[in-house]
């Protein structure tokens, strides 16, 4: 991991990016906060419009997940080669594009997860649940490569992945993986177009009519065209989130949803659960999703409308560990009685709240 650089230097550099767009900023670029500042200073001045230093990615909490967003992507998909072939079939189905092998993560002294194992397959559609605080979203970051497990292995494609994904450029270029967190993590200062396209304006040299074409289609494809240009304050939640499932496929083959319909009311969150479907360019769909991109998706929730609507295998954790997984066909009939005592909400069973 990158240092931290000294509070000093962030000023300098807010100074600097603030007062002039065409200066050089000083700092260490390998440092995400500052690397982040700067990539938003230079899309304004591609862009020909002013920098805003008072920017809310000031805010910590902000930073921090709009970063760790960021963090899990490298470069744009666009150019490469598809992974879904225009007939609908992949060269490896069933290939195993992410596995957690006996994974170990504790936070202090919490033990979180205890020995996981899950492999994600070219082409599924996966969904994590469980209890409150069992680990979805821990299991989530393991395998986008935001955090290092303590014990045990993620594989990427076969391969052992070194530490977090930003370690391993070289797996992170093989499989593109992005995250969808539960607020958007959209960066307010930018337009949304500027979001949607903001690594194609920061890794490419794509000229701007032309990610304003990639950025407009995939705008379209969620429902949101001629909204390039307003601020993602100016956006109710539905739409924030449409506007970063939007960002994820400009590139990437496997997304990582935590939690996408939190929040949102019954109707709005099947937007988005057939979104998230339509997305998909599934083995078996002809290549439906809009760009043919995204091969695999998981989705972490607690919504039974997202679990049935949005995949079609289940991974259920609980104290650290798979106690169950299968289609979601099987989740009503299975007799595993953790399982039957969430799908019903029952007070009585093997899952004790505090
Ligand atoms: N970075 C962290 N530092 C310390 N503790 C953490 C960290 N991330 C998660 N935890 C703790 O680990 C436990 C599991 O968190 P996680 O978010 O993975 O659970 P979850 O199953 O997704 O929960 P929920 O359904 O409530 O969102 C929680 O007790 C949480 O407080």
């Amino acid at each position: 991991m990158a240092a931290k650089a000294p509070m000093g230097a962030l000023s300098e550099c807010l100074e600097s990016c603030s007062t002039s767009q065409s200066s050089a900023c000083k700092l260490e670029p390998s440092n995400s906060l500052f690397g982040q500042r700067v990539s938003i200073h230079r899309i304004c001045s591609r862009r020909r419009r002013p920098f805003r230093p008072q920017t809310e990615l000031l805010v910590a909490r902000k930073v921090t997940t709009a970063l760790q967003e960021v963090d899990t992507i490298h470069r744009p998909r666009y150019n490469a080669r598809p992974l879904i072939s225009p007939a609908g079939r992949t060269e490896n189905d069933n290939e195993v594009l992410i596995e957690l092998k006996d994974v170990h993560k504790s936070f202090g002294n919490k033990k979180i997860l205890q020995g996981v194992n899950i492999k994600i397959r070219r082409g599924e559609t996966v969904g994590i649940i469980g209890g409150s605080g069992t680990g979805k979203s821990t299991t989530l970051r393991l395998m986008a490569g935001l955090l290092a497990p303590d014990a045990g292995e993620v594989q990427i494609l076969g391969q052992a992945r070194k530490g977090l994904l930003a370690d391993d450029p070289e797996l992170a270029e093989r499989l593109k993986v992005g995250m969808v967190f539960q607020n958007g993590a959209l960066f307010d200062s930018l337009t949304v177009g500027e979001n949607v396209g903001f690594l194609l304006y920061e890794h490419t040299s794509l000229p701007h009519d032309r990610i304003e074409a990639i950025v407009a289609e995939s705008l379209s494809a969620v429902g949101l065209s001629g909204v390039e240009r307003l601020l993602p304050s100016e956006l109710s939640g539905g739409m924030r989130k449409r506007v970063a499932l939007a960002r994820a496929i400009v590139r990437d083959d496997v997304v990582m949803y935590d939690e996408p319909t939190a929040g949102l009311d019954p109707v709005a969150s099947t937007v988005v659960e057939d979104l998230i479907r339509s997305m998909h360019a599934s083995p078996t769909s002809n290549g439906a999703g809009p760009r043919s991109g995204i091969t695999s998706y998981i989705v972490v929730t607690h919504q039974h409308s997202t679990i049935r609507r949005a995949v079609d295998r289940i991974i259920f954790l609980h104290e650290g560990k798979v106690v169950w997984e299968g289609p979601v066909e099987e989740f009503d009939s299975t007799d595993e009685p953790i399982v039957r005592q969430f799908a019903s909400g029952s007070l009585t069973g093997p899952i004790k709240y505090e």
